[in-house]
Parts: C-alpha cells; sequence; structure tokens
C-alpha cells in the first residue's frame, strides 16, 4: 500500500506485534534447510530454536512476515523494543510447538485440499482440464473468434484482451470496422461473470463487529462490522488511507483495535489469538521477510512455525513452489528475489499449513499478468475447496474478476458491502467506487506543469 499514507514515524506495523525481525540470516543458513532425521520428534522444535538464534535488526526494522504466530496481547503498541517483540514472539513459537507435538495441525483434510489444489494448479493445465460448469455462469462464445463478414457495418472499436481465452471468462465481442473486401481480425473483450456468492445459510467465518480504530486524532477505522461466508471470496476496495490495512492488521492479529471484536470461525481474535492465527493465513502489507533465508528454506521456517512436521512441510513446499513457478527460484535468497516473487514466496508460506481463511493485503501488487492469472487459479481452487479469502485490492477489474462479494470503505468506514451486485447497482465497481469515495476530481490548476521546464 502507499507508503506515503502513513508516515514511517507512524505507520502501522510499528505497532504490529509479529516475529523476529530477519535482519541478519541466521548463523548457519543450512538450519532450516538441513532435513532432520524423518522421525526425529523435535522437528519444529528445531524451527523454533532457529528462531532464538536469530537476532533482531537494528531499532529501524519491524517484525511482520506472512507467517505470524506472535501474540500481540503481550506486546506494548507502538514504542515496543525489537527485543521485546522477539522475546513475545519466541514465546509464541514455543507455545504453538507445543500446541502441536505430533508435528501436525488439526486442519489434515484442509490440507490434502489445499496441497491437491495447489499441484493442480499450474496455470496451463487448469486452464485445459477446468471444466467451464466449475465458473459458474461462465460462458465463451465461439462467434468471438470469427472472423466478420466483409460487408459488415462500422462497429465499434475493438479493445485489447489481455485475458484471452482465460478459463470461467464471458467473452464479448465488440466487433471490427470493415475495411473493403478484407475482414478484420475480430478483436474481443472478456468480462468475468461475477462468481456466485455462498449461500445465505453458509455459515459466516469471519465476524467483523463495530471495529475501531484511532491514531491520535485520525480515526482510521471507524466502526466497521462485517461478516463474510465460508467459501466468499471477498474484496475491500477503498481509497488511499481509508484504513483497508488497518482493518486487515486488527482481523489478523497484528493490531490492536480500540473497540470492536473479530471472530473467526467463532474464535475472538484477540481472546484466543493463537487458535485464531491457526486457522488464518496472511499476506501483510508492507512485507518483511527473512530475506536472508532461500526461497526453501523460508518455506521450511513459515511450515515448522505452524508445527508441521518435515516431511508434510518438504511435500508441501515443492507442491506450492511448483504452483508458484518458484521451483528454480527455491534455492536463491529471497533478498535477491523481483517484488513479484517476493509476493508469491510470502503467499505460499501465508498457505503452507492450510488454514482455514486466507486475509491478503494488495495480493497482486507487482505481480506480471500471467502469475496473476495463475495465483488467481491457486485462490480460486482453495475457495472451492471450502476456503474463504479475503483481499485488498486497487483493481476494480480484479476484484470483479475473481471476487463474489465486496467491501466498498471510504474514510474508515464501510460505505457499501456485499454480493458484487449488490455493491455495483447496476454500474460497474469502479463507477461505484468513484461515486461513493467523493467522485473525480477535476484536474484545474498546475497549468505550470504545462510551461516544460526546457
Ligand atoms: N501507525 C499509524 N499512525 C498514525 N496514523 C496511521 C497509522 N497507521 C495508519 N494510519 C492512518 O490511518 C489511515 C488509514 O491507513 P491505512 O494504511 O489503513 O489505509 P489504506 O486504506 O490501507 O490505504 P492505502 O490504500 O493507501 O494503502 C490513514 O490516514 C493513515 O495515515
Amino acid at each position: 500500500m502507499d507508503p506515503a499514507a502513513s508516515p514511517v514515524a507512524d505507520e502501522p506495523r510499528a505497532e504490529v506485534v509479529a516475529e523476529p525481525t530477519p535482519a541478519e540470516a541466521p548463523a548457519e543458513p543450512e538450519a532450516a534447510a538441513t532435513a532432520p532425521a524423518e522421525d526425529e520428534p523435535a522437528d519444529v522444535v528445531r524451527a523454533a530454536e532457529v528462531t532464538r538464534t536469530w537476532h533482531p535488526g537494528g531499532p529501524d526494522e519491524t517484525p511482520a512476515t506472512s507467517g505470524d504466530l506472535a501474540d500481540a496481547d503481550a506486546e506494548p503498541e507502538r514504542e515496543a523494543a525489537p527485543e521485546a517483540a522477539t522475546e513475545v514472539a519466541d514465546d509464541d513459537t514455543a507455545a504453538a510447538v507445543e500446541e502441536s507435538p505430533n508435528g501436525t495441525t488439526d486442519l489434515t483434510g484442509e490440507a490434502i485440499l489445499l496441497v491437491g489444489a495447489a499441484t493442480a494448479a499450474e496455470t496451463g493445465s487448469a486452464v485445459e482440464s477446468e471444466p467451464a460448469a466449475e465458473t459458474d455462469s461462465a460462458v465463451e462464445s465461439d462467434a468471438a473468434v470469427e472472423s466478420e463478414p466483409a460487408d459488415a457495418a462500422i462497429e465499434p472499436a475493438p479493445v485489447a484482451d489481455d485475458h484471452e481465452g482465460e478459463r470461467g471468462v464471458a467473452v464479448i465481442p465488440l466487433g471490427t470496422i470493415a475495411t473493403g473486401t478484407t475482414p478484420m481480425p475480430r478483436k474481443k473483450r472478456t468480462i468475468r461473470v461475477a462468481r456466485e456468492a455462498p449461500a445465505p445459510e453458509a455459515p459466516i467465518v469471519l465476524s467483523i463487529d463495530g471495529l475501531v480504530k484511532r491514531f491520535g486524532d485520525t480515526t482510521a477505522v471507524d466502526a466497521i462490522s462485517l461478516g463474510i461466508r465460508a467459501g466468499s471470496f471477498y474484496g475491500i476496495v477503498g481509497p488511499n488511507g481509508a484504513g483497508k490495512t488497518t482493518t486487515l492488521s486488527m482481523i489478523t492479529g497484528l493490531l490492536r483495535p480500540d473497540g470492536g471484536s473479530v471472530h473467526v470461525n467463532g474464535i475472538d481474535v484477540w481472546k484466543e489469538p493463537r487458535a485464531a492465527k491457526r486457522i488464518t493465513g496472511v499476506l501483510p502489507d508492507r512485507l518483511r521477510l527473512f530475506d536472508r533465508l532461500t526461497g526453501a528454506e523460508m518455506l521450511y521456517y513459515a511450515g515448522s512455525l505452524r508445527g508441521l512436521d518435515h516431511r508434510t512441510v518438504l511435500d508441501r513446499s515443492a507442491d506450492l513452489a511448483d504452483a508458484f513457478g518458484l521451483e528454480d527460484a527455491l534455492d536463491r535468497l529471497v533478498a535477491d528475489y523481483s517484488a513479484g516473487m517476493t509476493k508469491k514466496i510470502a503467499l505460499a508460506c501465508a498457505m503452507i499449513h492450510s488454514p482455514r481463511m486466507l486475509v491478503l493485503d494488495e495480493p497482486f501488487e507487482s505481480v506480471d499478468p500471467v502469475s496473476a492469472a495463475n495465483l488467481t487459479d491457486i485462490l480460486e481452487r482453495y475457495v472451492a475447496g471450502g476456503g474463504t479469502v479475503l483481499l485488498s485490492s486497487h483493481s476494480m477489474d480484479l476484484i470483479e474478476r475473481v471476487c463474489d462479494s465486496a467491501a466498498i470503505i471510504v474514510g474508515g468506514r464501510v460505505l457499501a458491502s456485499g454480493t458484487l451486485d449488490e455493491v455495483r447497482r447496476g454500474d460497474t465497481l469502479e463507477e461505484r467506487f468513484v461515486e461513493l469515495a467523493g467522485g473525480r476530481k477535476a484536474a484545474e490548476g498546475m497549468e505550470w506543469l504545462h510551461s516544460f521546464s526546457d
């Protein structure tokens, strides 16, 4: 999200309580990658030990990673010293390990679903193998690819299409401009038909009630309430500074609310943070990762921290790397990853423990279109398997293509929420968003900009 929106000195992360800061690589980078004996009961403990040996960075570093397990309850807000944050995280890690003596989570069924989904999620095969029926009312019109007869009348201008042939889209022919006898190839525009929202009787997996957060005189989140049903692909949109990140941070236990409550699957996030975090996967804003680890080590760390046993972590890491197209990057330091690759490895870390719900802050930012399509496919399969995704994005088009429901947040308040059709009310999401966000600002003034410096 826009760093300019929140001054560095006051940024939410300063208040975040999370894992130890990865300013330095572990003394022995092989620690995570070196496989303990298969039957060694202390796989996970080893990860906890590794955590303890890492040294938090300098005071500038703020701890937050996608695999957060830290208990923010024990943490003073904002002014928390890095050492304190580390200690809390360590304790919590140890506790998490103790809670998983057999090295597994209690989500085995979902794990199988997720890993199965991830394995099958290679873009090409997914496109071919997925029946259109799975994407609800997706319709592809063959007519769209046909050439127009030479005598066709002038029709609306063609629109370039980046998503040609994409699974689960309606293809809307926009016509051609006929020129003499040579038929112009007809271009087509694809618009994803919105997914069906979960049935009203589907259980609410995320319940947000009267959430409030203030920063001094600024009320960043002003009594937000939302109910998100299991199996929903839910998008949050809003202008810069609307309170999206602040809201997501409170939902995931990273930022303590001033008021209100959050329940995940009936668990109070702020009363039972560990239990809530066990079923939540988080891609936080402004990724701060243990980037002196390789991708493989990061996945191993994330999986171990979540209580997975050695074999399971390796298997899932391989599946996730394959699904995200990171196989060849696993042995490279995350510090050397591109922005998109970093986003992908962070997302893989968020998914490795097969959470019931994924909370993703701008997951598609910096991700190239092909990878975004791949990522979308992975998330859709996750949702089809019963998972729930809550994401924020500035891309209205993306939200319209992948989500079934959305909320528009402006000035810390929900101004519209519900299924996409309920929110859009016959307009596009962008039009509705612009309307609720106060309309377009006339580009007046700044005539000096046209005086050009030369
Ligand atoms: N730690 C903080 N201290 C002071 N103000 C903060 C802090 N964190 C956020 N804010 C303020 O809270 C408001 C909401 O910020 P938030 O980051 O949640 O917005 P956002 O919707 O995610 O914005 P963007 O789309 O630009 O990322 C902003 O006015 C921001 O300046």
